[in-house]
């Protein structure tokens, strides 16, 4: 088995442009060079991007699986290698996690709002009710 290709961050930032065009997604260097003028998203992004790091933009898009596996078909360089006072990673665990857990905490708190909605509406009519009987008792 060959040994995969380390690359730091500096020589990656050299494959930045059209004829040569390298990006990180997940700590793993792509060659996007001849990929970029195919893009379904166009070229320009993957170019506004090159010789970085794009997972956070890859993320974002909501790329679908077939995406993803284009990836390893043929594009992927090597590793990222880290060196000390590098960047940190644009976490990629934590970007999906955060998502999900925020978006579960909020559909959480937007049931709990209209239980509180339902739960008020309903005392309030039973008050209004009350009150109405009352009244009508005292006529
Ligand atoms: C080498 C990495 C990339 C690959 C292999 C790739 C591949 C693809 C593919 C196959 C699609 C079609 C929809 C899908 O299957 O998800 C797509 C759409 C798209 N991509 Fe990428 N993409 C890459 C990087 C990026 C980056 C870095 C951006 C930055 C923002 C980006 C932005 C978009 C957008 C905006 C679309 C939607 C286009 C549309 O639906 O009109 N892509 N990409």
């Amino acid at each position: 088995m060959s040994e995969v290709k380390e690359l730091t961050l500096q020589e990656v930032s050299e494959h930045n442009n059209k004829k040569d065009l390298y990006l990180i997604i997940n700590d793993k260097v792509y060659d996007c060079t001849t990929f970029a003028n195919e893009h379904p998203g166009g070229e320009e992004v993957l170019l506004d991007l090159a010789g970085q790091d794009c997972t956070e933009a890859f993320d974002d898009v909501g790329h679908s699986d077939e995406a993803r596996a284009l990836l390893d078909d043929g594009m992927f360089v090597g590793d990222v290698k880290r060196m000390p006072g590098d960047p940190v990673p644009k976490a990629k665990a934590t970007t999906s996690s955060d998502s999900s857990s925020s978006s579960s905490s909020a559909s959480g708190f937007g049931v709990g709002l209209y239980a509180v909605i339902l739960i008020g509406g309903a005392v309030a009519y039973g008050a209004y009710n009350y009150l109405q009987a009352q009244q009508a008792q005292q006529q």
